[in-house]
């Protein structure tokens, strides 16, 4: 019997640190995780290894970037770390900022800081303004701001504005990031086997391998999303890694497992597919509701089925 009166125990999420990175500001976006424990790491391997071995009840973390593209080493790691499921998705728009330690002149800037997917989306104007400058791979973007202070390696950062409010560095160019509308989208993952509920506007995440090098696999493993009405919202391959030439693919389907489209799809794949890990389904970041074309409703699938029931249930009376 359990008493009401206990305090519910509280759960840990563990995220990529020091407190300020974007995927804190992910974290923030999760209801649940107000008032609980928040453990700052300092890599994604930490924080799968949390969730893993039961230290947190879950992590965020960043999977893809609108300008850079997937975060490869958080998508291999979903392929190839047993027991992980995708329990939620979030948006975060990121913009960045330059900074250096105080009295710092842009001319004299040689080295930066940066985490590589923030590198990435600032460096059009960074080598413009900066000819020749160096870049030093930092964990974080907030990890790159605070390393300016305690080792001096880099003369600048590439940080997220307000980071000053935190760290006593001045700001020397403002948003320079190259698409103003850039966005990093995160994964809450977790080991429970509790599938979020179904609200219409979910995704599916996969990791397929196709069997061997056949012609027109590929083919097939697409068509099980066609034939039932399933868009896919994101396919990208990535190297198994055993060999060179084999590859894995990390997909986003629209829908929940527990749509009738969607289960009998990942039948279909399950049968051709040499293997198929599924990841989770999940409510989709920005909620929008999921249009289905009629030919693949729910009502569609279960009469077919009942269509079948009744037709095997007359023929097998003696
Ligand atoms: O969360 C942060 O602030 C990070 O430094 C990580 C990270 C990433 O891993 O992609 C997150 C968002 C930005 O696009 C750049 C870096």
């Amino acid at each position: 019997m359990s008493d009401a009166s206990l305090p519910a125990p509280t759960r840990t999420y563990s995220y990529l640190g020091p407190r300020g990175t974007f995927t804190e500001r992910a974290l923030a976006q999760v209801p649940e995780a107000v008032g609980q424990t928040w453990r700052p790491v300092q890599n994604l391997g930490e924080a799968l290894d949390d969730v893993i071995s039961g230290r947190s009840d879950a992590a965020m973390i960043a999977i893809e970037n609108s300008i850079d593209g997937g975060v490869s080493v958080a998508q291999d790691a979903l392929a190839t770390v047993p027991g992980l499921r995708v329990i939620g998705e979030y948006l975060v728009p990121v913009s960045f900022d330059l900074v250096a330690r105080r009295g710092t002149k842009l001319e004299n800037i040689r080295v930066l800081n940066a985490h590589p997917v923030a590198y990435a989306q600032s460096r059009e104007l960074l080598d413009v303004r900066l000819p020749g400058h160096g870049h030093i791979p930092a964990a974080s973007n907030v990890a790159a701001a605070a390393d300016l202070l305690e080792t001096g390696h880099a003369d600048a950062a590439v940080a997220p504005p307000g980071i000053t409010d935190h760290y006593d560095l001045e700001v020397l160019l403002s948003d320079i990031g190259s698409n103003k509308n850039a966005v990093t989208r995160f994964l809450l993952v977790s080991t429970t086997r509790v599938i979020p509920a179904r609200t219409g506007a979910d995704k599916t995440s996969l990791i397929a391998e196709l069997p061997g090098n056949e012609s027109g696999a590929l083919l097939t493993m697409l068509e099980q999303f066609s034939a039932r009405g399933v868009n896919m919202s994101m396919i990208e391959s990535r190297p198994v890694g055993d060999e060179m030439g084999r590859y894995r693919f990390i997909i986003d389907a629209e829908g929940h497992i527990l749509d009738e489209r969607m289960a009998e799809a990942l039948l279909g794949l399950r049968r051709s597919l040499a293997r198929l890990t599924f990841l989770g389904s999940y409510p989709a970041a920005d909620r929008s509701a999921i249009t289905v074309d009629p030919r693949f409703s729910d009502t569609v699938f279960l009469d077919a089925r009942e269509w079948l029931r009744d037709i095997l249930g007359a023929d097998s009376r003696p």
